[in-house]
């Protein structure tokens, strides 16, 4: 693979359900550079989690081609694969009766990785997500708060030191806040280990602010995609009308701070 072929790409993919009724992902080609940072946005329905687990091999496509650094996916083993790109949930994902160490070191367990390694590995993965090891080391997942068990779901994603890390709307549950902070977390991680990170979000302002580029899907097809300013400049009514919510509100943010600085 040269320097600038991408880390992961999908031409031309199609996967249907129902015996063809539902076109999830409908002809779509993208490619996605080693250390690019890419939302994928859309609405309910349009795609996103299907090509997300067409790019690990959890489902496979009906037509088309994904290859990751270079090798078709096609012929390679999912398990394997699998255990090579990191996978956040939205809710977490956590196993509910492991502990937090548990939980994050399950990759490296399955992998056969030596007993006093993982619990190394499992300390730097907390530390890296900012959890203190002596608090959560030995909790349950119900202990933990939402952002916390993102966290956590974080941390497992990374145990195995994968390159590519897909995350399914990850920060969707959590209040505004925290979900910033997350995010941005997330995005210091994602510079620092050199990753290469595909997030899905419904938050346009999220994908606006921590990606490199953002793809927009609706009906299972890749309507547009490019960084913020190259969407910008889309003339798309649909990728408009996305933009546009961001735009208004924080226009109207900006008048109503404004208005309440002159009282
Ligand atoms: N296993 C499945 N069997 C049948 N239909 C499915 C399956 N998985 C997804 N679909 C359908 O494929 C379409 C795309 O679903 P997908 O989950 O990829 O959308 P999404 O954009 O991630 O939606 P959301 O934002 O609501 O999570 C939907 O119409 C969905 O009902």
């Amino acid at each position: 693979m040269s320097e600038t072929s991408p880390l992961i790409a999908f031409s031309h993919v199609a996967k249907n359900f129902n015996g063809g009724r539902v076109r999830a992902v409908d002809d779509v080609s993208l490619d996605i550079a080693a250390g690019e940072f890419l939302a994928v946005v859309g609405g309910s329905g349009s795609g996103k989690t299907t090509l997300l687990r067409l790019a690990n091999r959890l489902t496979d496509p009906d037509t088309g081609t994904i290859t990751v650094a270079g090798e078709d996916i096609a012929g390679v083993d999912p398990i394997g694969l699998r255990r090579r790109i990191g996978y956040v949930f939205q809710s977490g994902g956590l196993f509910p009766h492991m502990s937090i160490a548990g939980n994050i070191g399950i990759t490296p367990r399955l992998l056969g990785t030596p007993k006093s390694e993982i619990a190394a590995r499992v300390d730097e993965l907390l530390d890296l997500v900012q959890l203190d090891r002596a608090q959560h080391h030995d909790r349950f997942p119900h202990e933990l708060s939402g952002g916390q068990r993102q966290r956590v779901g974080v941390a497992r994603a990374l145990a195995a030191k994968p390159h590519i890390v897909l995350m399914d709307e990850p920060f969707g549950a959590l209040d505004p806040m925290t979900r910033d902070a997350l995010g941005n977390d997330y995005r210091a991680l994602h510079a620092s280990l050199g990753l290469t990170t595909v997030m899905i979000t419904h938050d346009m302002t999220e994908a606006l602010l921590l990606a490199d580029r953002v793809a927009v899907m609706r009906e299972g097809r890749l309507l547009a995609w490019g960084t913020p300013a190259e969407l910008s400049r889309s003339d798309d009514p649909y990728v408009g009308d996305l933009l546009g919510t961001p735009r208004r509100q924080a226009e109207r943010l900006r008048a109503v701070l404004s208005q309440s600085s002159t009282l």
